[in-house]
């Protein structure tokens, strides 16, 4: 998967519920490049029984995620909740080495809502960022043991960033749950989504559509379009306080953000995020 122009540093799947028609969902943030959606595969989907027996709610998308190793990581991002159906939970299910969530309250969070604590991105190296000086942010760091769900309310999404981030020590220095399979860890992010795309990805409806119905929506590449709902997923990522309505409210019919997929405008960087 690639973000502005480079790749994602770690690999990417996605599975998801197809439909007899061969329509499917679809999660769409900030990325040039996503892979194609496959139906769950077997083992996927005894995984997703899993996870919507603990939910209590169905989930029909899932991003699949290999970190290879200590070095991969994914950045400090909320998730992009446009096509998130609104009041559900997304669940992250860990399988092999150890990593760590680091959760950290979004800068303008001015009242701390959690133990205080700052954070190192690589064990030692403090990364905190202090909202104001001398205040660290709220932070709380979460251990991924294999086999493991962690399940994430979308109000928590919404007041704190998350990442797994690189972890460089070397591999005979970690825990044994840590050096399990190498140090490599597969992960596998469940979301119940309300957007869909028409099998030949030209017609999209639901949630985050301006239709809400099967029979209408055209899948359209609109430069202007592609800037507000960009500039909407940066807001999300900064405000403890996004005002889903306002941002995602009418809906987007865009589903390329770039001019190789969409036939306008690049973007160029090393950031990435979901
Ligand atoms: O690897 C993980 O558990 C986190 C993945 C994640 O945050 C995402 O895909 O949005
Ligand atoms: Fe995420």
């Amino acid at each position: 998967m690639y973000h502005r122009g480079g790749e994602v540093p770690r690999l990417v799947a996605v599975e998801g519920e197809v439909a007899e028609d061969g329509s499917f969902p679809v999660y769409r943030h900030p990325a040039d490049e996503s892979p194609p959606l496959s139906q769950f595969s077997p083992t996927v989907a005894l995984i997703r029984d899993q996870v919507q027996k603990v939910l209590n709610h169905p989930v029909n998308h899932v991003l699949i995620q290999f970190y290879r190793s200590g070095k991969d990581y994914i950045s400090e991002h909320s998730d992009k909740t446009i096509d998130v159906v609104r009041g559900s939970n997304i669940v992250n299910v860990s399988l092999g080495a150890q990593r760590t969530m680091t959760l950290r309250v979004k800068k303008d969070k001015k009242v701390a809502a959690g133990p205080e604590e700052p954070v190192a991105t690589d064990h030692g190296t403090p990364a905190s960022t202090p909202g104001t000086p001398g205040t660290p942010r709220a932070a709380q760091r979460i251990p991924l043991p294999h086999n493991s769900m962690f399940v994430m309310g979308l109000e928590t999404n919404a007041k704190w960033l998350h990442a797994v981030n690189h972890d460089n020590r070397p591999l005979k220095i970690k825990s044994p749950e840590e050096q399990l399979e190498g140090g490599g860890r597969i992960s596998l992010t469940f979301r119940h989504i309300g957007t869909f795309l028409s099998k030949d990805e030209t017609r999209i409806w639901g949630q985050g559509a301006k239709n809400k119905s099967k029979e209408a929506g055209l899948v359209k590449y609109d430069k202007e379009e592609v800037e507000k709902l960009l500039w909407a997923f940066g807001e999300e990522n900064h405000k403890s306080d996004f005002d889903w309505e306002a941002a995602y409210g009418t809906g987007f019919d865009v589903l390329h953000f770039t001019e190789k997929e969409g036939k306008a405008g690049p973007t160029s960087g090393p950031e990435e995020m979901s």
